[in-house]
């Protein structure tokens, strides 16, 4: 999953607004995510563990799975320049290497006091909910993110 980058705005965020992406989750994943962070949870890397657990089989960390929430926030909406303010998670079901995981975010609310967006997020496999909650997030105003190109546009006007 690496989608082209889309950068929205505050003034672009609508109550509504989704954007789903899709990922096919590898065994290379659940390792690299064990190295990167540490967490070598033999319930991940280890079949012969994960064998005598309730699930049966290797599942990805919980983490990995919401860390493709931060992908679609950080990438598609908002995009670039969005700034994790905090998130909920209820990881409702196990993923399993192979699995293709869809990720959707939805805006629910926006505090434009603040310049901030509150996404309602779901992550399924095969239409099950495996992973909800909720993300806040900062959103850069076109005006913060290019302050030349707006004392331009005023300069003009
Ligand atoms: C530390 C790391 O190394 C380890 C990991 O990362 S493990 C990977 C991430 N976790 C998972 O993949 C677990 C996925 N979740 C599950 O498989 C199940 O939710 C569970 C096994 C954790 C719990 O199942 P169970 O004990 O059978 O519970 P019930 O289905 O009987 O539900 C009972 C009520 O609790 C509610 N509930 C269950 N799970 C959650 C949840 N994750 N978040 C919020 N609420 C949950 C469920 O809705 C039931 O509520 P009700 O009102 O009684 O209907």
């Amino acid at each position: 999953m690496l989608p082209e980058l889309r950068v929205l705005y505050f003034e672009d965020l609508e109550v509504g607004l989704s954007e789903t992406l899709s990922k096919t989750i590898a065994s290379s994943d659940v390792v690299g995510f064990a190295e990167i962070t540490g967490d070598r949870n033999p319930i991940h890397l280890s079949e012969h563990f994960a064998a005598r657990t309730p699930f049966g089989t290797r599942i990805a960390h919980g983490l990995y799975t919401a860390g493709l929430i931060s992908a679609v926030l950080g990438t598609r909406l908002p995009g670039p320049g969005a700034v994790y303010i905090s998130q909920t998670l209820n990881f409702r079901a196990p993923v399993r290497i192979g699995d293709v995981v869809d990720v959707t975010v939805t805006v629910a609310e926006l505090m434009p006091e603040r310049r901030r967006a509150r996404l309602a997020c779901r992550c399924s496999v095969g239409g099950e909910t495996v992973l909800d909650g909720e993300a806040l997030v900062k959103v850069p105003t076109k005006a913060e993110a290019d302050p030349l190109a707006n004392r331009t546009e005023r300069a003009q006007g």
